[in-house]
């Protein structure tokens, strides 16, 4: 184990195949992209309209168990399958989610994958990549400066300065900026108010770079955002601020996708970056429906667990992208079903067949949700150096003995090679075409409803308590039209409850939702549950501190 190579490592030891090529070998012409140095390419929006009338590749949504602080490896295996694909002589391309610094310099790490599944160059895609979130960032307090100069030019549009929804967003983890009063200092520095952070990747512009069709919907969904109300309660959109045409100018190289490799070779698109407890969890609409019309199978995923990613895939992403699933790969590992059996974070290297086999309940419940869905689904055991024969063994004869697919994949240690076996079982289960995919509600039922229905259903939960200005609210978004709207649930990632301590498959526990949050541009409902925060904390003991720059200039820490 000690002459494990570290992801870094393994990354900067790699030959990169310049993206010149890349970009030849999808037939893509000189007017369609610009590169970003040698290895990192944007592509233009025009290439969508030249690739319309090609025929969709598969989509395969690849999402996990309810996940250790870790991560289980969606991102590893989304590479690692594409990967594969391209072994077996299919023609496959990987769309993956922008890495924020939040989670990078704190408690996960990257987002690049992992081992020999990794998308490459990981230093830049993990630190600063084409600089989209610094954009969206950009544009996000673009939009609160103009709000708040608005206030203090004499507030015209009757802005209550108590009713501000909008708030700043930063891409750090930064607790101490969760509340902030602004325009302190007297009659030149603003109008005193309170206000806050939020992480970027929590941000609703991050939301509408994900999923505007193009630019002139970028455009109209920036227009529609909400970002204060007046005394008797009128929203106040970015329209009526003059901000939308600034906004769309600011984020005009953002909303192309970004073209890299895998470590082999493999064409990837990573385009946007919302986590999934806090956001929508998925990339870009665009990057999906490009690597589809690009290839043959496009290998994409959603943030954390089938309760969030997933759910919020097949329940928003697919209804903005007019998007047709086609399987799900479910990963899970033993050292998350360890943890939902109640072992302790420390002791997951230890074999323990008992707790593995106590944890099972927690992706019992994500394969039902899936079904729930009308999707064809592999279960994908991610497989870890201490995985043992006997914990592996457990975990595949409970599968078989529940009739789900379930596939070894190794594809960290062995990139590509280690998912010839899942790569060949997907595509069987693709030709089959055994599914029927069906959303989790109807959009035209009351927010009351669709939050039950996702509580209920996907979560397990026995009731959802809705707080007395959580009440208000769906009864002012009703009036506002705003009630036939999908909803994004923000959740902890860790269990299928509102409460992060509950591991394994908790059952008749309440939903609490104590606020919701409108994202009209984005076209959805936030609903925030629990104590879930739009702001992490960095953790005691920071990534960060293990990053550094060598004497040659090379990223060192990047784990
Ligand atoms: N099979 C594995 N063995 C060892 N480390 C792994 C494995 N799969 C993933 N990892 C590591 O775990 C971390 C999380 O993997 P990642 O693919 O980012 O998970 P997710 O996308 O689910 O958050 C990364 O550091 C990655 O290198
Ligand atoms: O939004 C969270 O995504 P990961 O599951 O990749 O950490």
């Amino acid at each position: 184990v000690n002459e494990i190579k570290s992801d870094i490592q393994i990354a900067q030891e790699s030959k990169m195949t310049p993206i010149r090529d890349i970009v030849e070998n999808l037939g893509i012409s000189e007017t369609e992209w610009e590169p970003y140095g040698h290895y990192k390419a944007k592509l233009s929006l025009s290439l969508m309209d030249r690739l319309e009338k090609n025929k969709d590749g598969k989509v395969i949504l690849v999402t996990a168990i309810n996940p250790t602080p870790a991560g289980e490896g969606k991102s590893t295996c989304t590479v690692g399958l594409g990967q594969a694909l391209n072994k077996i002589g299919r023609r496959a391309m990987i769309a993956l989610r922008e890495p924020s610094l939040g989670p990078t310099m704190g408690i996960k790490g990257g987002a690049a994958g992992g081992g020999y599944s990794q998308v490459v160059p990981m230093e830049d895609i993990n630190l600063h990549f084409t600089g989209d979130i610094h954009a969206i960032t950009t544009a996000h307090n673009a939009l609160a400066a103009m709000m708040d100069n608005h206030i203090h030019r004499g507030n015209e549009l009757g802005i209550d300065v108590r009713k501000v929804v909008w708030k700043r967003v930063m891409d750090m983890n930064d607790r101490s900026l969760r509340e902030v009063v602004v325009g302190l200092g007297g009659p030149l520095k603003g109008v005193p108010r309170e206000s806050g952070f939020d992480i970027t990747v929590a941000s609703e512009i991050m939301a509408i770079l994900c999923l505007a069709a193009d630019l002139k919907d970028l455009k109209h969904r920036l227009s529609k955002m909400v970002v204060a109300y007046t005394s008797d309660d009128k929203p106040i959109t970015a329209s009526d601020l003059g901000a939308e045409g600034v906004l769309t100018l600011l984020l005009k190289d953002a909303i192309k996708p970004n073209l890299v490799q895998t470590l082999e070779n493999t064409p990837a698109l990573i385009h946007g970056g919302p986590f999934a407890n806090i956001a929508h969890g998925c990339n870009s609409v665009m990057a999906t429906k490009m690597a589809a019309k690009l290839s043959d199978y496009v290998v994409t995923e959603a943030g954390f667990g089938a309760d969030l990613g997933a759910e919020k895939f097949l329940d928003i992403k697919t209804r903005a992208g007019d998007i047709d699933p086609d399987l799900v790969v479910i990963v899970a590992t033993i050292r998350a079903l360890k943890m939902h059996g109640g072992v302790s974070k420390d002791n997951l290297k230890e074999e323990n067949v008992e707790a593995l086999k106590n944890g099972l309940a927690n992706l019992e419940k994500h394969v039902e949700t899936i079904r729930q869905f009308g999707l064809p689904h592999i279960v994908a055991i991610n497989r870890f150096l201490h995985d043992t024969d006997a914990e592996i063994e457990a975990l595949t004869s409970w599968c078989n003995e529940q009739g789900i697919n379930v596939v070894l994949a190794d594809v960290w240690a062995k990139g590509g090679e280690g998912g010839r076996e899942l790569a060949e079982k997907a595509v069987a289960l693709i030709e089959e075409n055994d599914k029927n995919f069906t959303h989790m509600y109807d959009v035209n039922e009351s927010i009351e409803e669709k939050i039950k229905a996702i509580a209920t259903k996907v979560y397990g939960a026995k009731t959802v308590e809705f707080s007395s200005y959580v009440k208000k609210q769906m009864a002012d978004y009703a009036r506002y039209g705003w009630g036939n709207l999908p909803v994004c649930m923000a959740k902890t990632q860790y269990s299928l409850s509102d409460d992060p301590s509950k591991l394994g498959r908790p059952e008749g526990f309440t939903i609490t939702v104590r606020e919701l949050k409108p994202s009209i541009g984005a076209g959805f409902i936030v609903a925030l549950t629990g104590d879930v925060m739009t702001m992490p904390g960095l953790p005691k003991e920071p990534a960060a501190l293990k990053m550094d720059v060598d004497e040659e200039g090379r990223a060192v820490g990047l784990f």
